[in-house]
């Protein structure tokens, strides 16, 4: 079958008939009506369920097919209490569970929504900024460097348009776009004068004209795909491993007890239901409930930190977080980059440099940096009129420079500016201040080097400018930055930003190791970090690094702070090298050049006003480029963690104990120690006491170090724990049976109360490593916890007690219970020292203040 021919193959005018438009785009009013036709261009997120279809999800979970198993035959049988509990149960928790996911992630994603993209679109031949969602097939978009495609269309103009399509064709190395039609390309590879969503400038300008939005877009189709692929964390893994785990021991205490039970000549409908309670006793299946709830509020608790959390499951990346890259401008300095001197080659300022550098500021049209703004703020006033431009070579990461070719009054030169070391080495004369040629001879390079090296030593960074002439010239030869013409320095203050000091010190006292990774020249990097007194040590260069094997870098970059000089493919490899080492990485940056850096980090960093391409590789925003609100955001990862580790202990504790228990007991009493519908009731009461945790507060201790998984340290909790909540519940049994005869229902009555206030209440005990009347609980999980221990009590206590199948216990019994109940929390209090990792806790009273 013959494919349709691509929409890059046809001629301009043809695309343009197709789509409706003209290269000055489309009129606001059209726009509006095609976005009403079309669609809003985003592809459509696949994980946003309906409602309706969330439930029957739900509803189709294995748990809960026991269960409406276990109702049906109940309902056959008779027995209409247990399956109107069943069905009541089975409705309320799945309804619990939605309700607080939903609401979850309707946060994260409104926060998300505040961070969205948005590109430059032409409307009514005026051009606005606009989210890229209301973009539609027939508008042109302008692209600078930096920028995501924000959709698929075809070039209208472009000038040195560089793109990075690795994302749909996997070529790491960019490709440059122009306009005329590919009409033999086939493969979007070969599709030079294509644009396609998802794809990124790196370099240049380029107009595009938009032929398909949204799902119909080459990214659209393969996202699904790509978002599934996205690799679990560390602690994902550790959960999905608990969950196998108590999956298997579920599914062989619920064969024994089935086994066991028939052996033993029980009714066996009865056994049947009694296991299935037991089986959904024994799963935790709030965790993902309170996962995502934990995040969700960790997210928005971020969000009023000042950090927009895109993929929720980075705040625990974040909370393990060992070591954060940073880049140098904007993170720790202002930014505010000013001109403060432009020396010509005799050390003096001369204003011929100042106007050669401006020129190239001027007409370079890629990624415009800061340093070209404090050029053309330095010329306002003056006027660049005689100059007309003829061609450019943009600036990128590896030359680290900008040519331009110009001519003034019929004099064609090329101007050069770019990092001052590597620009005078290819200079090979020199132009004084009355504009003689002289040759640059060793004592002038030694000179210029001497400049060089003491103004960097100070703090200051340099551009060096050089020209070339260029007579007759169209354009810029590629090979031929050689033999220049050097005619000065270019010398510009970015103080450093006084906060920083403070803020690496948190996160240092928080045990995360900052590393400075700057493609900067080193004595600039070493003068700021100086300034700021920043507690790090070591340089490696970017030249020493691309000696260095990957091995062997990996053996350097633990020791080393400071990278400088660094290439943005270097700035990966650092990455990798640490990660390599067991660490969980962090970088912050916000160029282009920090892009595949920040996407290889565990967790990807960025700020507001960062490039686009920067910020959709991070997995947050920082809303202000202070790393005091990122020491803030660690905190709430943490915070996270701790309150997740609080449900999973107490599910592996008391909860998994009490279960144990009952299945054995149920082997020696002559009798169930409860009925199914009561272990139902048990659980479900248990659930609703917990839904309170994620607000739980977090001692200092939880937050004063970096924690992943920590399996082994579950283990030893469980083996400490679970055994002691055994041995309460054996003596509750020992009880009713020797000391008070319990009958049938009075036996339940008294079960139920004791295992449900134990498991309850052994929150406020192990929720802190601290003496638990010192740490103070969250008012919302005090009041879950309590509530859920009033409605335990008010089932067995009131009138209704018969329809559950209870006879209220004598006031004896309740004595002895709230004995046994006092004795196992004070027992749990003196034994969770040993169960709990007893991290230093009052080492960092800092972080005390990062409590809510
Ligand atoms: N517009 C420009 N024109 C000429 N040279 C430039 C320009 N921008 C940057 N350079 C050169 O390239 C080098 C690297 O760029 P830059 O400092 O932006 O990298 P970076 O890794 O983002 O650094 P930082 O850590 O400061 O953010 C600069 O030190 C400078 O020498
Ligand atoms: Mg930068």
């Amino acid at each position: 079958m013959a494919k349709a021919p691509a929409f890059w193959q046809a001629s301009l005018a043809d695309i343009l008939a197709h789509v409706g438009s003209t290269s000055d785009g489309l009129s606001a009013a059209d726009a509006a009506i095609r976005l009403e036709r079309d669609g809003p261009n985003e592809i459509a997120q696949a994980q946003r369920r309906h409602l309706v279809a969330d439930l029957l999800r739900r509803l189709a979970n294995p748990l809960v097919a026991i269960l409406l198993v276990a109702a049906t035959i109940a309902g056959i049988t008779g027995d209409l209490a247990s399956f109107t509990i069943i069905v009541l149960v089975v409705l309320l928790s799945t309804v619990l569970d939605m309700v607080q996911e939903h609401r979850a992630e309707a946060t994260a994603e409104a926060l998300k929504r505040s961070i969205a993209l948005r590109a430059t679109v032409l409307r009514d031949g005026d051009a606005v900024d606009l989210p890229v969602q209301e973009i539609v097939a027939g508008d042109v978009v302008r692209l600078v460097a930096g920028d995501l495609v924000p959709a698929d269309g075809v070039v209208l103009a472009a000038n040195a348009a560089q793109v990075n399509e690795a994302m749909l064709t996997g070529e790491p190395y960019p490709v440059e776009k122009r306009a005329d039609p590919a009409a033999t390309a086939t493969e979007i590879a070969e599709a030079h004068n294509a644009l396609f969503h998802g794809t990124s400038v790196i370099g240049g300008t380029a107009t595009m004209l938009v032929v398909e939005t949204g799902r119909h877009t080459r990214f659209g189709a393969i996202a699904g795909s790509l978002a599934s692929t996205q690799s679990p964390t560390a602690f994902e893994r550790g959960i999905h491993k608990l969950g196998i785990l108590i999956l298997r021991m579920t599914l062989f205490l619920v064969l024994f007890v089935l086994l066991t039970h028939l052996a033993l000549g029980r009714p066996p409908l009865e056994t049947f239901l009694f296991a299935m309670a037991l089986a959904v006793g024994l799963t935790p299946e709030l965790l993902p409930m309170i996962m995502t709830v934990s995040l969700a509020r960790g997210a928005q608790r971020m969000a009023s930190a000042r950090v927009v959390v895109k993929r929720l499951s980075a705040i625990h990346d974040l909370g393990q977080m060992d070591i954060l890259c940073t880049d140098k401008t904007g993170t720790l300095t202002e930014a505010t980059i000013a001109l403060v001197g432009h020396p010509g080659i005799d050390g003096e300022d001369d204003e011929r440099v100042a106007e050669l550098a401006a020129v190239n500021a001027r007409f370079e049209t890629g990624l415009k940096s800061p340093l070209d703004e404090a050029l053309l703020l330095h010329m306002t006033g003056r006027s660049l009129e005689g100059w007309r431009k003829l061609d450019e070579r943009p600036f990128d990461f590896e030359r680290r420079r900008v040519s331009v070719l110009v001519e003034e009054d019929g004099n064609r030169i090329e101007v050069v500016k770019g990092a001052p070391e590597a620009l005078l080495a290819l200079c090979t004369r020199a132009q004084d201040r009355e504009g003689t040629i002289v040759p640059l001879d060793d004592t002038l390079r030694s000179r210029l080097t001497a400049l060089q090296l003491d103004r960097a030593a100070n703090g200051l960074r340099l551009l060096a400018v050089a020209w070339k002439a260029a007579a007759g010239q169209e354009r810029i030869e590629s090979d031929g930055d050689d033999d220049l013409v050097f005619v000065g320095h270019c010398v510009f203050v970015d103080p450093p930003k006084p906060s920083a000091t403070a803020a690496v010190a948190r996160l240092e006292a928080a045990g995360i190791r900052i590393k400075v990774i700057s493609g900067d020249a080193a004595p600039v990097v070493e003068h700021l970090v100086g300034a700021l007194e920043l507690p790090v040590e070591g340089v490696l260069t970017g030249e020493e690094i691309a000696e260095l094997s990957d091995q062997a870098l990996s053996a350097r970059c633990e020791d080393v702070d400071l990278f400088a000089r660094v290439s943005p493919d270097q700035k990966t490899r650092i990455v990798h090298a640490l990660q390599g080492r067991g660490h969980t990485v962090g970088f912050i940056g916000d160029g282009i050049n920090d892009a595949p850096a920040i996407h290889a980090a565990d967790v990807g960093l960025s700020v507001e006003g960062a490039t686009d391409v920067a910020r959709e590789a991070a997995d947050m925003i920082l809303l202000a480029p202070d790393l005091g609100v990122l020491a803030d955001g660690v905190a709430e990862g943490r915070r996270t963690y701790a309150n997740i580790m609080k449900y999973i202990r107490m599910g592996t504790s008391s909860n998994f104990g009490n279960m144990l228990t009952m299945a054995v007991a149920s082997l020696w009493l002559p009798f169930l120690p409860l009925t199914a519908v009561q272990v139902l009731l048990n659980n479900l009461i248990y659930d609703l006491s917990q839904i309170g945790i994620p607000f739980d507060n977090a001692d200092s201790g939880d937050l004063a170090h970096p924690h992943g998984w920590d399996m082994p340290g579950l283990v030893r909790f469980t083996a400490i724990m679970g055994p002691l909540s055994s041995l309460f519940d054996i003596a509750t049994f020992l009880l009713l049976m020797q000391l008070f005869h319990a009958g049938v229902a009075e036996f339940r009555a008294a079960w139920f109360i004791e295992s449900m206030a134990t498991q309850i209440l052994v929150v406020f005990v192990i929720r802190t490593a601290r003496p638990a009347w010192i740490s103070r609980p969250h008012i919302v999980m005090t009041i879950t916890a309590l509530t859920g221990l009033a409605i335990a009590t008010s089932l067995v206590l009131l009138p209704w007690a018969g329809f559950f199948g209870f006879s209220i216990p004598s006031g004896g019994v309740f004595a002895v219970i709230g004995l046994l109940v006092l004795g196992y929390l004070v027992s749990s209090e003196m034994l969770k020292r040993f169960a709990l990792r007893s991290d230093p806790i009052d080492s960092h009273p800092t972080l005390d203040k990062f409590r809510v």
